[in-house]
């Protein structure tokens, strides 16, 4: 029960700690990393706020040292999904009637404690379990994740405050109803803050949920149930299980409670799913939410005009940071003739000051890719283009699996915009450039818009205004977060909403009201003050 109408604290973005040789936060995730290198951490599933374990224990290791042993996660099965669905449905009812300020400050407190005390433990797990480097994990795994979490709160109460107009002697209302039954949420291994966003935004807005996170992010996703535990988030609202995707899937998508799913992950499984989703539509009480965001082929569009250190630096950053494992990561970059000699210079420069190696030495740039699924699936696109002759190879291209997963960043400049490299999404650290003459720049446009079947992200980078309006419009529809002189990376919450169109996903813009508004049903509420009392009109009246 509230007596006040509350304003939450003004969202701003955590800011981004620097990490510098002899600063207190390199001291204190030194130590993070070296306690967790040093142990075991055992990661039990949580059901309904117990830690539950199985026989079937699965070791987990750092992708750039895949003999070490961090941990521990235990496999669940079908009868582990039954659980997680029956503990969220028997926490529903008193997490959907908490007055909301309770469920804002739990999460509120949520982003305290990450910000601090949890700080260097989330970037340490994040390091050594995603192989993230110490800048790239603050950048996700603190900051993108305590923005996510205040923000959302923010967004909350800005929906709640959205309430319809009132006739002389009416009162209309509206309630933004958390969704009948529970919430899916399915997470990739790419981003921590991802893998804390999809539950916590759902269960913000009064729903529970089932938590099911990549194999390959556990480590870091049993520190979010830490944290959301000495929150205080009450037992079963967030249900976190290890389980084979398809296993869960089976059980959730032909449950009549079932209510939506909150998904990040690659194109393939998102259509996969809606797929059964659509096939067991009948079995459901509610039509559920199907919200998804996917994979892309970003793109980097360079005029004559734009200055070369510029576009250098936007393609080095853009494609290989976290190894090009971000569903933004520029992976094809379309430069003019007049250009090319200069920036292909700049970026073998930049190139050959990168170095590849563990997380724990943080003068590394480059790390590892996740798993050893991924290192075959990339490194045979480098293979296929080194017997290609459709291909040069500008850089890199070497790779060695031996200790950890480790691949080269590699630029392979393609003589047909439509070799395969520059259509399909890699999610590994291989840029392919494709130079075309100045004069065939209305072509390349059509090229760009027309190449992948993804609408992520975008950028073009130019100096002549001109240009840069007609690119904006030319290519509306080809990117969901659209660059101008810069990286199409990098999202921050609260500034530039995340989120792709065509094959990419449904755009719901995670960090933002967009999204919570698919985890709410309203309900309209008119109450009238002086009801009539006989059914006729005024004008039957006789004159
Ligand atoms: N658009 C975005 O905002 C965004 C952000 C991050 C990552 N991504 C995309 O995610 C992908 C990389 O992440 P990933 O490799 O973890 O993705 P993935 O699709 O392999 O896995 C995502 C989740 O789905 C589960 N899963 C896999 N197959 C399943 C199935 N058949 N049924 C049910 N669940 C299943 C996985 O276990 C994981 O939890 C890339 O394609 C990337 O572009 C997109
Ligand atoms: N939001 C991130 C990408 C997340 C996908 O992997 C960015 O904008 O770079």
């Amino acid at each position: 029960m509230s007596f006040g109408l509350f304003n939450v604290p003004n969202p701003v973005n955590e800011p981004v700690k620097e990490y510098r040789p002899g600063s207190p936060e390199r001291e204190s995730l030194k130590k993070a990393i070296q306690s967790f290198r040093s142990s075991e951490t055992d990661v039990p599933m949580y059901i309904g706020g117990k830690e539950v374990r199985t026989e079937r224990k699965l070791r987990i290791s750092p992708p750039h040292d895949h003999q070490h042993t961090l941990g521990y996660f235990y496999e669940g099965d079908a009868e582990h999904v039954e659980q997680a669905i029956n503990a969220a449905l028997t926490a529903k009812e008193n997490w959907a009637a908490l007055s909301w300020e309770h469920r804002a400050s739990i999460f509120l407190k949520a982003a305290d404690l990450i910000a601090g005390p949890y700080r260097a433990r989330i970037n340490a797990a994040t390091m050594l379990g995603q192989s993230k480097n110490a800048y790239q994990a603050e950048i996700d795994s603190a900051c993108e994740l305590i923005d996510f979490l205040r923000y959302n709160v923010f967004f909350a109460t800005q929906i709640y405050q959205q309430q319809p107009n009132s006739s002389a002697g009416v009162w209309n209302r509206t309630e933004y109803r958390p969704l009948e039954g529970f919430v899916f949420a399915l997470t990739p291994f790419n981003f921590t803050a991802i893998a804390g966003n999809l539950p916590t935004s759902a269960a913000l807005m009064g729903n529970t949920v089932v938590w099911k996170p990549a194999y390959t992010q556990v480590l870091a996703a049993k520190v979010i149930m830490e944290v959301l535990l000495e929150s205080g988030l009450p037992e079963g609202v967030i249900n976190l299980i290890y389980v084979d995707g398809p296993v869960a899937g089976d059980i959730i998508f032909s449950h009549p409670d079932f209510a939506g799913i909150h998904f990040t992950g690659s194109t393939g499984v998102f259509q996969k799913i809606w797929g059964e989703i659509g096939a067991n539509i009948h079995k459901y009480k509610s039509y559920p939410r199907i919200v998804g965001e996917t994979g892309g082929k970003d793109f980097v569009l360079v005029h004559e005009s734009a200055n070369v250190d510029e576009v250098a630096t936007g393609l080095v950053r853009g494609a290989f940071e976290y190894q090009g494992q971000k569903c933004s990561a520029a992976s094809r970059a379309y430069i003019p003739s007049s250009l090319w000699p200069a920036v292909e210079a700049r970026i073998k420069d930049f190139l050959s000051e990168i170095k590849m190696g563990g997380t724990e030495d943080f003068s590394n740039f480059i790390n590892a890719v996740i798993d050893e699924r991924s290192f075959r699936k990339i490194t045979a696109y480098i293979d296929a283009a080194k017997e290609s002759d459709q291909v040069r190879i500008v850089a890199g291209g070497n790779y060695d699996g031996s200790k950890g997963y480790f691949i080269e960043p590699t630029v392979l400049l393609v003589n047909d915009p439509n070799y395969r490299t520059m259509c399909e999404e890699i999610f590994g650290p291989v840029l392919s450039i494709y130079v075309y003459e100045p004069s065939e720049f209305d072509t390349i446009l059509d090229i760009v818009n027309n190449t992948s079947p993804y609408a992520l992200t975008g950028s073009i980078f130019a100096k002549d205004r001109y240009v840069i309006e007609k690119v904006s419009k030319a290519l509306q529809n080809a990117a969901g977060n659209f660059y101008i002189n810069d990286k199409p990376t990098g999202a921050v919450v609260g500034q530039q909403p995340f989120g792709g169109a065509r094959a990419s996903g449904t755009n719901d813009k995670a960090g933002s009201s967009l999204n919570l508004l698919r985890w709410v049903s309203a309900r309209t509420i008119k109450e009238t003050y002086v009801s009539p009392r006989h059914f006729a009109y005024p004008f039957l009246q006789e004159d």
